[in-house]
């Protein structure tokens, strides 16, 4: 059975603002019982709003590590990058770039490795693709089969995307669900279509990336949906 909690808004601004406030309230209750406090982020184009809200808030973002849920493999000052477009919209936090070798193979390797120290994580965050993709699985990609099963090690590989830029990392979806708190933020009325598909058990979504994360993740998962 899924564990999906549907938190519709009337627009991205009130989504923006409740989720800002959910994301800020799981790191304050980790900080009460850890030094420094991990959350994943998504890429992409969805998150700008809300990661311009939670860097007007208040805490202790120099103790705050955050790293994306997946990166393009492109240069680290491209448009494309997720870690950059982290870095600027939070420059008080620390980014757990995982950029950290000269091939995407070498880095999955590398950034597999620095994730596992910082499980579990106080907050996962996730994006959808029209596609039904979330992080870097994209559909019948190489290795999704592995990269969705949730009794994997949490790690990180090497995705393929159909376009550009197609070289990816991503977590694993193991890793990904390592986390006190569980959400995907969605906007617009087509993936509103897709989500509703996958939760309907619509057989054409059922090899899908966003399928196993809503009816698979071993938690409750938080769907924030605007138009
Ligand atoms: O390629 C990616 O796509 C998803 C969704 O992106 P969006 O632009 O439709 O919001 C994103 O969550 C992921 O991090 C990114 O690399």
């Amino acid at each position: 059975m899924s564990q999906a909690q549907v938190h519709k808004f009337i627009n991205q601004q009130a989504c923006n603002e409740a989720l800002t406030q959910e994301l800020a309230s799981c790191i304050m209750q980790a900080f009460t019982t850890q030094a420094k406090v991990s959350v994943i982020l998504p890429g992409g184009s969805t998150p700008g709003g809300l990661l311009q809200l939670l860097s007007q808030e208040d805490m202790r973002w120099s103790d705050l590590q955050v790293s994306p849920t997946d990166e393009r493999w492109v240069a680290a000052d491209s448009e494309y990058s997720n870690s950059k477009m982290l870095a600027q919209a939070l420059p008080q936090a620390q980014l757990l770039d995982p950029r950290l070798a000269d091939s995407a193979e070498a880095s999955s390797v590398a950034w597999a490795a620095v994730m596992q120290k910082h499980l579990p994580v106080a907050a996962t965050l996730l994006g959808m693709g029209g596609d039904g993709h979330i992080a870097s699985l994209f559909p019948g990609m190489p290795g999704l089969a592995t990269a969705l099963q949730l009794c994997e090690e949490p790690s990180a590989l090497v995705g393929l995307a159909p376009d550009e830029p197609e070289v990816r990392l991503s977590l694993n979806l193991s890793m990904l669900c390592a986390t006190q708190w569980l959400g995907l933020l969605v906007f617009g009325e087509e993936k509103w279509q897709m989500l509703e598909r996958v939760l309907a058990h619509d057989p054409t979504t059922q090899a899908l990336p966003i399928y196993q994360l809503l009816w698979h993740a071993p938690q409750p998962i938080h769907i924030y949906w605007a138009p």
